[in-house]
């Protein structure tokens, strides 16, 4: 059936004007790749500007692309094994519910078998770096022309299928915010493989190919860079592990899948969230035990929050009579869920996003305080979940009303106790 326009939702990004949708999708590949270039320059100012334009010789690599592809595939491949749960996610307009595989943890540790055998076997993971730019050229015409074919399946869905925010006819729009709620074929969910596999191991597996190319400039890995692997190898690994968490978020929810998590899933998690560790390889930083053991113990703080806001609140989703949460005192709201008023959630409305933010300070400190260029992502990271606490924000309002203004009023804190 062709669709019919479903409801009109506001514009979340202001329009298709600058700084609209259309100037988002020029300025999110040009800041990826000013850091790509700033990132190995010497001065390496974020500020300025990039050392030099690139032709398109240097974008441009069939091999890029045939690497991007094979590893679509393995992915793909990966995530298609039997999985040892299948999960339903939420109910939908429709009242149906779609499946997921849950075997999102067991695709990272085979895809790191599979890469410790070809690296016996010859596989030149310390190539990477030095093809950095045209796999991010690569990943960034992929995800303009996935898009586009995902622009076009959304033209024959039904209505019951589109998402709320991506259906308001402005095509410019739409094809940013994405016009299906959760585009699939057969149990390959693309918002849900996209958002945790190609890009999240990919991340990893770029700073794993850093680690190993400074360990041959250099005699052997520094202890900066073995920081920022290890705390971010933990991060991933826990969105994996806790995968069916995902399920819930505002991402599959509610968000269409169009070139802004296309993007951001594909591009830019891969490509930026691994400045730290390009930082390094560039510009090696002396880093003490004493400081080390500092910024362990902050990642460690920020993770246990992050970690036990998360849980805490799966938990009561679940099962408000687990024991493990049964004490939290709740709020009742018209729909007939409950709110948490204590434990983490009664810190801040939004005790996740301060673990998360925690983290990303702890994967900057490293990288020393001579440079911005490292703290990229804290900044990048602390307006994005500004601007998702307000979203999810108006989004409870509108679900839990007045209890959501009494849960306001007894968490009347942000994100940052006392300051936000
Ligand atoms: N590294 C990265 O780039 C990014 C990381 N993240 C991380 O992803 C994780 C998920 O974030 P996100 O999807 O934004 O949202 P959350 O996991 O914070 O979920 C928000 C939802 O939780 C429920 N909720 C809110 N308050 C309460 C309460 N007091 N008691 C019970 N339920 C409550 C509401 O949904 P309902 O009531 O319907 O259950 C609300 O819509 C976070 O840890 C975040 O830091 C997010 C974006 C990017
Ligand atoms: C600037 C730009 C292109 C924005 C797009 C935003 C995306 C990069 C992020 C939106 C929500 C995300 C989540 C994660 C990664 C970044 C994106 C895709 C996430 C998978 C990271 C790991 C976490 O544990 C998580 C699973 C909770 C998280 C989910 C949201």
């Amino acid at each position: 059936t062709m669709a019919s326009q479903g409801p009109r939702a506001p514009l979340e990004f202001g329009g298709p004007l600058a700084p609209g949708a259309a100037a988002l999708m020029l300025l999110l590949p040009a800041t990826m790749f000013h850091l790509l270039l700033v990132a190995r320059s010497g001065p390496a100012r974020l500020l300025g500007p990039p050392p030099y334009l690139p032709g398109l010789e240097e974008l441009w690599s069939p091999r890029a692309l045939l690497l991007w592809f094979a590893w679509l595939g393995l992915q793909a491949a990966l995530y298609l094994l039997p999985a040892h749960k299948v999960a339903e996610g939420q109910e939908l307009k429709d009242k149906s519910r779609l499946q997921y595989p849950i075997n999102g943890f067991q695709a990272l540790v085979l895809t790191a078998l599979l890469l410790g055998l070809g690296v016996l076997a010859g596989l030149p993971l310390d190539a990477l770096p030095e093809m950095l730019l045209p796999l991010a050229f690569a990943a960034t015409l992929i995800a303009f022309i996935f898009s586009l074919l995902l622009y076009l399946k959304s033209q024959v869905a039904p209505a019951s299928a589109l998402a709320p925010g991506g259906n308001s006819g402005n095509p410019i729009y739409d094809f940013f915010m994405g016009r299906e709620l959760n585009p699939r074929i057969h149990f390959l969910d693309f918002k849900y493989f996209c958002e945790l596999r190609p890009g999240l191991i990919g991340w990893v597996l770029i700073n794993l190919a850093l680690l190993m190319q400074e360990a041959e400039l250099r005699g052997s890995p520094s202890l900066a860079m073995w920081l920022v692997n290890g705390f971010q190898l933990l991060y991933v690994g826990d969105a994996l592990w806790y995968e069916e968490a995902v399920l819930t978020t505002m991402d599959i929810t509610h968000d269409g899948f169009g070139f802004m998590l296309v993007f951001g899933d594909l591009a830019w998690v891969p490509f930026t969230y691994s400045l730290q560790a390009q930082f390094l390889l560039h510009h090696p930083q002396a880093l003490g035990l004493p400081m080390a053991s500092a910024i362990c113990l902050i990642n460690a703080v920020g993770y246990y929050i992050f970690r036990g806001a998360n849980s805490q609140k799966n938990t009561f989703r679940k099962n408000p009579s687990d024991p493990r949460v049964a004490d939290l005192k709740t709020i009742s709201t018209a729909t007939g869920r409950q709110l948490l008023v204590s434990g983490w959630w009664g810190m801040v409305r939004h005790p996740n996003y301060l673990g998360d933010l925690i983290m990303a300070l702890a994967w900057s400190l490293p990288c020393g305080a001579s440079h911005l260029l490292p703290y990229f992502y804290l900044l990048y990271f602390t307006a994005l979940l500004v601007h998702r606490e307000a979203r999810d924000e108006r989004q409870c309002l509108q679900k839990y009303g007045l209890a959501w203004r009494e849960y306001c009023q007894c968490v009347p804190y942000r994100i940052v106790p006392y300051i936000y």
